[in-house]
C-alpha cells in the first residue's frame, strides 16, 4: 500500500523525569481494538496529524504489509510520546490473535503497566483471560471499549472483569448516553468522570471537540443520582483498603462521599493500582473517539513509574536492587552499572539488525563497548534510536526505565531475543571495572518461549537455494524465537515449527516475500513427540584421562515446579524446550558454591551436557524418529571430569554417546508418541450450537467441556467472594444491552468449551466459518502432551 504516515516532530524529551515515564503495553482478545485506541491515543497526544483506521490499513502501529492487508495486529510495536507534558509513554501496541502470543509474553516482559481493553458487547473474551494471567504481577487499568455498540454491556462487562478475572475494581469513569425523545434511541456519547464529578462529552462527527461541564444535582438528578452513587460505592472499596482515606473522608469531607477531594482518591487510588489490589476502569468508543483522554490521564495517574515497578527477575540473589529517586534502579551498589535486556529482535531493510532493549539501570551510550552476559562476549554498539512504530528517531543515550533499540553492523550476530547486557554508564570502555565472575555472569532471568504445535516442511527450490534457504530460516527465527528450525533424521528434511496455522502461515510469508527466500512449503502438519515409557538403566563410562559419568533416563511425568523442590540434592536444567531437563546431583568433590578443583568452570560443564542432551533427543524416538518430549537425563554424583581439562570439547562427545546408548537400549514399546491436546473456546449463536457440538464430537475426538450463556457467568464462576463483591459494587443500568440481536432473537450467544486433539482440529477456522455463516468465533491454546493410544497411532503413522 503506498502511503506514509507523517509523524510530527514534536516535543522530544531530552530530560525527563523518572516520575514521568510509563511503559506500558496494550493487552488483550482479538479485535477489542488495541491498534483503534492506540492510534487516537497518538493523536490526541500530537504525534499524529490525522488518525488511522484499521480496516483502511493505514494505522502507524500495524506497519507490516501482512498486518495492514489482514487488519490484525501480528507483531507488537513500539512507540513512545508526550501526553500533555505530563508523562513520557513508551507505548506497545501487542497481537490479540493467540498464534502471536510470544509477542505479548516478550513485551510484559519489559512493560510496568498495561491498559486492558474489552470490547462492551464480547465482555472478557478467553485470550484476555489468557494476558491477564500472564500479566499478573503487573498493575493494569481496563478499558471498555466499544461503548457504542449494540448490545454494549458496560456493567455487564464489569461484573465479568470481577468474576473472571478475580480483581477489585474502582470505576473512574462510566457511561453517559443521550436519550433521542423521539425515537427513544440511547447513543453513546461521553462518560461521567467520577472522580471529579464532571460529565464529559465528545461530538462523534468531530474528534477534536471535547466538552466538559461540571454535573449540576439540579439540573440533572438523574445523571447526578448515579455519580453519587458510583463515588459512593468507589469510596468504600478504597476504605478497605486504606485508613488514612477513612480518617480524610471523616475529619475533612464530614463523611460527604461528594466532598471527599479528587486528589486524595486518586492519590489512593494510585497506590492500590500499583501494588495490584485494585484495578481501575474507564470505558468509551476509541472508533468513535470517545473516552481515550480520560484513558490517558489514568496512564499517567495510575501506572507506575520506572521506579515504582517491580524489580526485575535476576539470577543474582546476592545482588541487592534498589530504587534511587533521581539514579533509578542501581543494581548491586554499583552506580555506574548499566543492565539492559533485549527483548526483541527485528529486521530494517535500511537499517539492517534492530535491537529493541529496556534500561532496568545506569545509561547505555551510543559507541559504547558493552558486554553480552549469555553470549559472554563484548561488542561495540552502533547508533541508538528510539522507534515510532517503523520510523526511527536517532538519540544519544537510553536512561535508566527507557526502552529504544540498538542498531549498527557490530550488533549482528552479537545479541539476542532474552540476552543480558552490561555496559559502563560512563565510560566507553569500562567494562574492565567489573568483575568477571560478578557483575558479567549477572542475567535477567530468561523470556520463556511457547511450545510450538504445528510444523510445516520447507524446501529449497533448486538445490542453489539451500543456502539462501537456511540463511533466511535463520533469520526468521532471530526475529521469532517462537518458531523453531529442526532437520528431520530420518528424511533430511528442514521442518518450520509455529504456534498455529496463521503463524505458519504469516512466516512463510515473510519468508518468500519479505526475506525473498526460494522455497516451497508443504502442508502444515500436527509437531508429535515421542516419549519413553520407563527409566532406563544406568549407563556409565570412565577411561584413563580421569572422565567418569554415569548416566540414565528417566520420563517425566507431572509439573516439574513440584518435581524439582523435592530434593535439594540436585540441580536442575532446562533443556531449552519439549519439557526436557538435565539433573546434575550433587558431587561431595566438586561445589560450585565452595573451593573449585577443575580448570573448567561448573557452568561450562552444565553447558556441555545440556548441549549434548539437546542433540540427543532431537534424534528421535523408536516409533517414528519424533524429537523426544517430557525427560530427564540425569547425571549420577560420581561424575568426575579431569583436572587440567580446559575446553568441554570431549564432555559433550562423551555424555551424547552416552545418553544415544541408554536411549538404543530401549526398546520400541517403551516409547509412546504425544501428540498436543489443545483447550478450546467457541462464542456460537445459540442457533447454530447443536451442529457445532455434533461436528465436534463426531468428526474432532471433542470432549465437551462445559457449555454456558453470557448470563450465566454468574452461576458458572464458583468464586464465591468476587461473586458477593460484584454483588455489593454499584452499577449503572445497561440501557443498551436489550438491544442485542441474534438469528434466535434476544438471547444471548453461547460459549462452548472443549479439550480437543490438534491433529482433528487442521483448518477447523474454515469449517467452523461454514457450519455457521461466519457467527462464530474461536480460540485454540495450547493445553498438554498426551499419549497416543494404538489405534490412533496408526492413523497418525498412516497420515504422515
Ligand atoms: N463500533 C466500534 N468498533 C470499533 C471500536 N474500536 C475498534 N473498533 C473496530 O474493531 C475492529 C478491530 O479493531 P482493532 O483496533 O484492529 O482491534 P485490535 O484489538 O487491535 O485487533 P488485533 O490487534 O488484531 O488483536 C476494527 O474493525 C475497528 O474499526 C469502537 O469503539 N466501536
Amino acid at each position: 500500500m503506498g502511503f506514509a504516515v507523517k509523524v510530527l516532530s514534536q516535543f522530544v524529551r531530552r530530560h525527563s523525569t523518572l516520575e514521568k515515564i510509563r511503559n506500558i503495553g496494550i493487552i488483550a482478545h482479538i479485535d477489542a481494538g488495541k491498534t483503534t485506541t492506540t492510534e487516537r491515543m497518538l493523536y490526541y497526544a500530537g504525534k499524529t496529524d490525522r488518525i488511522g483506521n484499521v480496516d483502511h490499513g493505514d494505522t502507524i502501529t500495524d506497519f507490516l504489509p501482512q498486518e495492514r492487508s489482514r487488519g490484525i495486529t501480528i507483531q507488537s510495536a513500539a512507540i513512545s510520546f508526550d501526553w500533555r507534558n505530563r508523562g513520557e509513554i513508551n507505548l506497545i501496541d501487542t497481537p490479540g490473535h493467540a498464534d502471536f502470543s510470544f509477542e505479548v509474553i516478550r513485551a510484559l516482559k519489559v512493560l510496568d503497566g498495561c491498559v486492558t481493553i474489552f470490547d462492551a458487547v464480547a465482555g472478557v473474551e478467553a485470550q484476555t483471560e489468557k494476558v491477564w494471567k500472564m500479566s499478573k504481577q503487573i498493575p493494569k487499568i481496563c478499558f471498555i471499549n466499544k461503548m457504542d455498540r449494540e448490545g454494549a454491556g458496560f456493567s455487564r462487562t464489569v461484573k465479568e472483569i470481577i468474576m473472571k478475572l478475580s480483581t477489585r475494581i474502582a470505576l473512574v469513569n462510566i457511561p453517559y448516553f443521550s436519550l433521542n425523545p423521539q425515537t427513544r434511541e440511547q447513543k453513546f456519547e461521553g462518560v461521567i468522570d467520577i472522580i471529579n464529578k464532571k460529565l464529559i462529552k465528545w461530538d462523534i462527527n468531530d474528534p477534536d471537540s471535547v466538552n466538559v461541564v461540571e454535573l449540576d444535582p439540579i439540573k440533572d438528578k438523574y445523571l447526578f443520582d448515579q455519580l453519587s452513587k458510583a463515588r459512593e460505592s468507589l469510596i468504600e472499596t478504597l476504605s478497605e483498603f486504606d485508613d488514612t482515606l477513612v480518617e480524610t473522608f471523616l475529619e475533612e469531607a464530614n463523611g460527604d462521599y461528594l466532598k471527599l477531594s479528587s486528589s486524595v482518591i486518586n492519590r489512593t487510588l494510585r497506590n492500590l493500582t500499583l501494588d495490584n489490589t485494585i484495578t481501575p476502569i474507564l470505558c468509551g468508543a476509541s472508533f468513535k473517539n470517545v473516552g481515550v483522554q480520560p484513558l490517558l490521564d489514568a496512564v499517567v495517574d495510575y501506572l507506575p513509574s520506572p521506579i515504582e515497578t517491580k524489580l526485575p527477575d535476576i539470577n543474582k540473589k546476592n545482588f541487592v536492587m534498589k530504587f534511587d529517586h533521581s539514579k533509578g534502579l542501581i543494581i548491586n551498589n554499583n552506580n555506574s552499572m548499566c543492565v539492559a535486556l533485549a527483548f526483541k529482535v527485528i529486521t530494517d531493510p535500511i537499517r539492517g539488525l534492530m535491537v529493541f532493549v529496556r534500561v532496568y539501570s545506569g545509561t547505555l551510550k551510543n559507541g559504547f563497548t558493552v558486554y553480552n552476559t549469555t553470549t559472554k562476549k563484548p561488542f561495540k554498539i552502533g547508533k541508538l534510536v528510539r522507534m515510532n512504530a517503523d520510523v526511527p528517531e536517532e538519540i544519544n543515550h537510553l536512561n535508566t526505565g527507557e526502552i529504544g533499540v540498538l542498531t549498527g553492523s557490530s550488533i549482528d550476530g552479537n545479541v539476542s531475543t532474552g540476552d543480558t547486557i552490561i555496559s559502563h554508564s560512563m565510560k566507553k570502555d569500562g567494562l574492565k571495572s567489573f568483575k568477571k565472575n560478578e557483575e558479567l555472569t549477572l542475567k535477567i532471568n530468561p523470556i520463556s518461549v511457547p511450545e510450538p504445535v504445528f510444523t510445516v516442511t520447507v524446501e529449497p527450490k533448486s538445490l542453489g537455494n539451500k543456502d539462501s534457504m537456511e540463511k533466511s530460516l535463520k533469520r526468521l527465527v532471530i526475529e521469532d524465537p517462537s518458531l523453531r528450525v529442526t532437520v528431520d533424521e530420518e528424511t533430511g528434511q528442514t521442518l518450520l515449527s509455529g504456534m498455529g496455522e496463521l503463524h505458519l502461515e504469516i512466516a512463510g510469508d515473510k519468508l518468500v516475500n519479505t526475506l525473498g527466500a526460494k522455497v516451497e512449503l508443504g502442508k502444515v502438519t500436527v509437531s508429535y513427540k515421542e516419549t519413553i515409557n520407563e527409566n532406563t538403566s544406568v549407563e556409565s563410562y570412565s577411561d584413563d584421562k580421569g572422565y567418569n559419568f554415569s548416566i540414565s533416563l528417566e520420563p517425566l511425568d507431572g509439573s516439574v515446579k513440584d518435581i524439582s523442590k523435592q530434593s535439594n540434592k540436585e540441580m536442575w536444567y532446562s533443556l531449552g524446550s519439549d519439557n526436557n531437563y538435565l539433573i546434575m546431583e550433587k558431587n561431595d568433590k566438586y561445589d560450585p558454591e565452595n573451593e573449585w578443583l577443575l580448570q573448567l568452570t561448573y557452568d561450562s560443564i552444565v553447558n556441555s551436557i545440556v548441549s549434548s542432551s539437546i542433540v540427543a533427543f532431537q534424534k528421535g524416538g523408536k516409533i517414528s524418529n519424533f524429537p523426544l518430549h517430557s525427560c530427564l537425563v540425569r547425571v549420577h554424583s560420581n561424575w568426575q571430569v579431569p583436572i587440567d581439562v580446559e575446553k568441554p570439547s570431549e564432555i559433550l562427545e562423551i555424555t551424547r554417546n552416552v545418553i544415544i546408548k541408554s536411549l538404543n537400549k530401549l526398546v520400541t514399546n517403551q516409547y509412546s508418541v504425544l501428540q498436543p491436546i489443545m483447550s478450546l473456546n467457541i462464542d456460537v449463536d445459540p442457533n447454530d450450537m447443536g451442529v457445532v457440538i455434533r461436528d465436534l464430537t463426531s468428526d474432532h475426538d471433542a470432549i465437551i467441556l462445559s457449555i454456558d450463556d453470557r448470563d450465566s457467568v454468574e452461576k458458572a464462576e464458583d468464586n464465591l467472594l468476587f461473586n458477593k463483591i460484584a454483588e455489593m459494587q454499584y452499577l449503572p443500568d445497561d440501557v443498551t444491552l436489550n438491544l442485542m440481536k441474534t438469528s434466535t432473537g434476544n438471547e444471548s450467544s453461547k460459549h462452548i468449551k472443549a479439550e480437543v486433539p490438534l491433529r482433528k482440529m487442521i483448518a477447523y477456522n474454515k469449517k467452523l466459518r461454514s457450519l455457521t455463516q461466519g457467527r462464530a468465533d474461536f480460540q485454540m491454546y495450547f493445553e498438554k502432551m498426551e499419549r497416543v493410544t494404538s489405534d490412533h497411532l496408526k492413523e497418525i503413522i498412516d497420515d504422515l
